[in-house]
């Protein structure tokens, strides 16, 4: 049964949930959960063999829920483990336990463009990773098209990578997931590297990608407490842990209120 035709069609539905062995990286299914959800993880675990041989755990019993079609963001304290969980709902590492369901086709984008930006020109960049499926070439010229449109990079389909800013990249590397047909995108940290109008720039094509997607969830990681106002909602990680999961403006109030209680402590 495919997963996401039952998501358009009913409220609650069945997904299988991959119980995951502490030993290994093969995944077995042993259980199934109601879920309209993209991203499902329980109590997820991701540890760390050191060369001394001793087990260091980077993320424990980490739980979260992220609904289709919605735009979420990541946040928390460096080192916190945000990235790492990123890498795990984008099938980039196998947690050492837990539940994870995450939909599929996911795709993954990186904090710096030029890893994946590729090809000579923006249209053969975007087109690239189209090549794995059989496709007529009008289907592929009309999804690089609306993939473009939906980063506001349309009229850029002709020029050269090399002549464009790091937010154009940035956005052309989003188009390359989109003309996928991603159901789950996972960016990281794509700001970081950008100046404050790109930032802007960045995060609004993929809220609008979002909005306008048939069920397109995004996950994004950041530092920047600003950026939530165009979230639907925000998990906040410590030490490993998620500690809250909720809206937008819920996460922003939690931050804020733990820095200014930070901030209360060191000037006392
Ligand atoms: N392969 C590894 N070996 C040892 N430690 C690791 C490994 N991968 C990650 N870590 C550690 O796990 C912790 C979480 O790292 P991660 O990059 O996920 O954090 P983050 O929240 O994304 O950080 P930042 O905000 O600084 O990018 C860090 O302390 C990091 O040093």
């Amino acid at each position: 049964m495919n997963a996401t035709t039952v998501v358009r069609a009913t409220a609650a539905v069945q997904f299988p949930l991959h119980r995951v062995h502490s030993s290994g990286d093969n995944y077995t299914a042993t259980a199934t959960v109601a879920t309209t959800s993209a991203i499902e993880c329980r109590n997820l675990s991701y540890s760390v063999r050191t060369r001394q041989g001793n087990f260091v755990p980077i993320l424990t019993d980490c739980s979260l829920s992220i609904p289709s079609g919605q735009f979420w963001m990541l946040l928390g304290p460096n080192g916190c483990g945000k990235s790492t969980l990123l890498k795990i709902l984008g099938g980039l590492l196998n947690p050492s336990g837990g539940y994870l369901h995450v939909k599929k086709p996911r795709s993954f984008v990186f904090q710096n463009p030029d890893h994946q930006v590729v090809m000579p020109t923006v249209e053969a960049d975007v087109a690239f990773g189209l090549g794995k499926f059989s496709m007529a070439n009008d289907e592929i010229t009309s999804r690089v098209a609306k993939a473009l449109d939906a980063v506001g990079m349309h009229e850029y389909l002709q020029r050269p990578i090399q002549t464009l800013s790091g937010g154009q990249k940035q956005r052309v590397a989003i188009a390359g997931a989109l003309a996928e047909a991603c159901k789950v995108l996972l960016l990281d940290e794509l700001t970081s590297f950008l100046d404050e109008d790109d930032q802007v720039g960045v995060v609004r094509a993929v809220q609008s990608s979002v909005a306008s997607s048939k069920g397109t969830t995004a996950l994004w990681v950041t530092h920047r407490l600003e950026e939530l106002e165009y979230a639907d909602g925000a998990i906040y990680m410590e030490d490993g842990k998620v500690v809250l999961q909720g809206n937008a403006s819920t996460i922003k109030n939690f931050v804020e209120s733990k820095q200014a209680s930070y901030i209360k402590q060191i000037n006392s």
